[in-house]
């Protein structure tokens, strides 16, 4: 498979030696693509959420890397080892949840490390930045494969399909993650329609998801959050199908805030859930979800809508992400193959087996 013929869709470029981020903020109304020479470019895009999904932040990182190593090199020759170590640092801060982004700057420190002192490292550290992008999309082209085969199993309900968040290409290397298998399954003819929570409050439900779908001409419908239910039980959805940010070793999924909610009413309507995302989202260093840093962000982001204050003048939480337990995943979807009700000793073998791609 040659991964770029196939993507309609893309948030990531690498272009002549610069990074180019397709502005995720301001979607689906303009298509503004934003380039960044500089690593604190990088590292503010993240912060900011120009570019999320966990996997596009771990890759993001990696370009960011590159930059960084041309800066360094160009401003302390000898010493651009010493000097990118702040870099890595500032990289690894910018968001806390999706272990993504360790992840790829673990691969990259590595490739940091191994590079001579007085080495020029920009041209390898660029085509390992690359490297780890286009392994995404593999990833993802395959998981799209062996998710649509495992809803094939199962579509007792009907052929509707529901997601939160965005898990689509604007969130990975390209492709998507569950929407990558939602793309396969529809190229199948599994499905018949896309019900998308709208995801507050940043709505990447009905700003990115949407978007994607109909970009790909798949018939999506649209719901706050808090019709999921309703919907759940009143269609022919016999999945639920999301993304992931973290899985701990014990196969606890954080995903977007709404997805534990999402996963309790999906078995009490007798939907199966199944949590799409390639290995580099799996952390065996951290044993269950309770130790998984879950991200707050600002009171803003809740009580304004359209740049307009609605809300009243209270304590606001807005936690981003939440942790569904390991006991209502029915199935988890990696490029490596797939585990039906994850648990550890399952989990430990997936990670030991080499890739399937
Ligand atoms: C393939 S993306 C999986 C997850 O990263 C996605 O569902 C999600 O929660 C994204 O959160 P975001 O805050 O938009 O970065």
């Amino acid at each position: 498979m040659t991964p770029d013929s196939t993507l309609k869709v893309k948030a990531i470029d690498w272009r002549e030696e610069e990074l180019y981020l397709l502005d995720q903020r301001l979607l689906p109304q303009q298509e503004v693509w934003v380039k960044c020479n500089r690593v604190e470019e990088v590292v503010e895009a993240i912060k900011a959420m120009l570019v999320r999904g966990a996997p596009a932040i771990g890759i993001t990182a990696a370009y960011g890397v590159a930059l960084a190593a041309r800066q360094r090199f160009a401003e302390q020759p000898q010493s651009w080892k010493e000097a990118i170590q702040e870099d890595l640092a500032a990289l690894e801060a910018s968001r806390p949840t999706a272990v993504n982004l360790a992840w790829a700057l673990k691969q990259m420190r590595r490739q940091v490390d191994a590079l001579k002192s007085d080495q020029n490292p920009f041209a390898p550290l660029a085509a390992f930045a690359r490297a780890i992008h286009q392994a995404d999309q593999e990833a993802n082209l395959l998981m799209g494969k062996l998710g649509a085969e495992v809803l094939a199993s199962n579509q007792d309900h009907g052929r509707d399909v529901m997601t939160h968040c965005n898990a689509g290409a604007l969130a990975t290397g390209g492709y998507g993650t569950a929407l990558g298998v939602i793309r396969a399954a529809w190229d199948k003819k599994l499905i018949e329609r896309v019900h998308v929570n709208e995801t507050r409050p940043w709505l990447q439900g009905s700003r990115l998801t949407a978007w994607e779908l109909e970009k790909e001409g798949i018939p999506a419908l649209l719901h706050v959050d808090s019709a999921a239910a309703h919907q759940l039980k009143t269609h022919p959805i016999s999945w639920v199908v999301v993304g992931a940010d973290r899985i701990t070793a014990n196969g606890d999924v954080a995903n977007k805030i709404g997805t534990y909610q999402l996963a309790i009413q999906a078995l009490h309507h007798g939907a199966g859930l199944m949590v799409v995302a390639p290995t580099s989202t799996i952390d065996m260093e951290l044993e269950t979800g309770d130790e998984i840093t879950l991200e707050e962000r600002d009171a803003d982001e809740v009580l304004c809508v359209a740049d307009q204050r609605i809300g009243a003048e209270v304590a606001v939480a807005n936690p981003v992400f939440d942790v569904t337990p390991a006991d209502l995943v029915d199935y988890l979807v990696t490029e490596k193959g797939v585990i039906h009700r994850p648990d550890k000793e399952q989990l430990e073998k997936l990670m030991s087996r080499k890739s399937m791609h």
